[in-house]
């Protein structure tokens, strides 16, 4: 039976990182990751972006060359689903009947696409995008499907609306809720996306909830039916609506949680040297007013990566990273940092017309988040805001053409 000195489970960015980390730091012991992709760990934040347009190749992707991993002595276990975790035998069970043991265990398994429960939801020509598999199963249709139905108005659901509208396919982006980005951002940016994609050609419907999935007798989608009884007949339908953690394991050998596994300020779990990071890790957050969350971005993988490493190694240092994030859709790159979920006001810099401008997130004015589009210099000089939690003179705020580091000097 291997034993690794540090077992990691999942070769996403949270896992990955782990492994790059513990090698940076000079961690001596043995290292193993086991993944239940086949692939070498990748970045995911261009599947719905340039590697689905087609112009990024799956090599450029790769988080690290092959012989990487091997070189720093980190072994992979590549298409291994961990399936049963035995916390008192520090010990671990696969799908293929293999067993290992470990001294710590990284718990890195980010989480899987939910899917549409609704009658048809199981029909063919519906897919999700989430590894690179996904994203290759969507790309192989790109030639005989004209028309794309996108359940969902989140990010990746925005995302693969840009590149197929670019991609001159006919896209209808449908969203349950009466704006897109509802659960991340204020409704200036909502408005402002949505204004963008229908100049762009993609129909959006808001406040549409999808009843059922329409499919032929090969039980192959043709249409989405929505709750008021119209049908978008489609070629293929993309559903964005979020992910389920993926903690199985975890929580039957008893670790505490429900959505998502929850850690510690150090990403431990409640079980006995088991982590957990990345996106199934709930933990709390003082951006997010100390409320437990689960953070789906891949800086929040790196640094919880960072966290549970330095535990480990024996310079613990508490989680307290700010969160950040990006998106690409059409030409515009959106920076965002803090998190806007708790927020009683919002400030805007510049004119949404100009295409470029900021949103900013105040609480009790002081502030917790910006959103800024093709702003990348608020983004850079807001930061310092957020980490301080600022507080800021509205006026001088909402003035577009003073620099936020300003704001900084003169309240900080
Ligand atoms: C299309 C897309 C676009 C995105 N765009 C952005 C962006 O622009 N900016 C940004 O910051 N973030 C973006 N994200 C989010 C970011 O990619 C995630 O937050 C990040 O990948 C989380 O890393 P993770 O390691 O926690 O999980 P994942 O990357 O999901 O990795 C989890 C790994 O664990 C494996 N695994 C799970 N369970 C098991 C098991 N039982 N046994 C073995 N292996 C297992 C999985 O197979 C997978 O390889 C995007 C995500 C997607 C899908």
């Amino acid at each position: 039976m291997p034993h690794f000195d540090c077992l990691i489970v999942g070769g996403g960015h949270a896992g990955a990182q782990a492994a790059i980390l513990l090698r940076q730091l000079k961690f001596e012991g043995t290292v193993g990751l086991i993944s239940g992709e086949t692939e070498y760990p990748y970045e995911r934040p261009p599947l719905s972006k340039d590697y689905l347009a087609g112009e990024k190749i799956f090599d450029r992707i790769l988080l690290r060359p092959r012989n990487f991993w091997g070189d720093q002595g980190i072994e992979l276990f590549l298409g291994e689903r961990v399936k049963a975790l035995q916390p008192a035998e520090h010990s671990l069970t696969t799908a293929s009947g293999a067993e290992f043991t470990y001294g710590k265990l990284i718990w890195a398994g980010g989480g899987v696409a939910r899917r549409l429960s609704c009658p048809g939801g199981t029909a063919k020509g519906l897919f999700t995008v989430r590894t690179r598999a996904d994203v290759d199963a969507v790309m192989a249709v790109l030639p005989q499907a004209e028309r794309f139905a996108i359940v969902g108005g989140g990010y990746i659901g925005l995302e693969a609306a840009a590149v197929l509208s670019k991609l001159g396919k006919q896209v209808t982006l449908i969203e349950a809720l009466d704006r897109v980005l509802a659960r991340v951002a204020g409704p200036e940016l909502s408005a402002f996306f949505e204004d963008e994609h229908r100049a762009h050609g993609v129909d959006v419907r808001l406040a549409c909830g999808v009843e059922a999935i329409e499919a032929d007798e090969q039980d192959r989608a043709t249409g989405v039916r929505l709750a008021d009884g119209t049908i978008i007949p489609t070629d293929a339908v993309i559903v964005g609506i979020g992910i389920v953690p993926e903690t199985g394991p975890l929580l039957l050998a008893g670790a505490s949680g429900g959505n998502g596994v929850d850690v510690d300020e150090y990403c431990l779990t409640s079980l006995p040297d088991v982590y957990a990071i990345g996106d199934c890790a709930a933990h709390e957050n003082r951006f997010a007013e100390g409320r437990r969350v689960r953070v789906e971005s891949v800086q929040n993988a790196n640094d919880q990566a960072r966290t549970a490493v330095q535990h480990i190694i024996g310079t613990p240092a508490p989680y307290d990273a700010v969160p950040w994030f990006w998106s690409n859709q059409y030409d515009l790159r959106l920076q965002t940092v803090g998190l806007a979920v708790a927020h009683d006001e919002r400030v805007v810099r510049g004119d949404p017309a100009t295409r470029s401008f900021s949103v900013v997130y105040l609480r009790q004015g002081h502030v917790v988040a910006l959103d800024c589009v093709n702003r990348t210099k608020d983004y850079v000089q807001g930061r310092a805001l957020v980490v301080d939690g600022t507080r800021v003179d509205r006026d001088r705020l909402a003035d577009a053409d003073t620099p936020l580091k300003e704001l900084t000097a003169a309240q900080g």
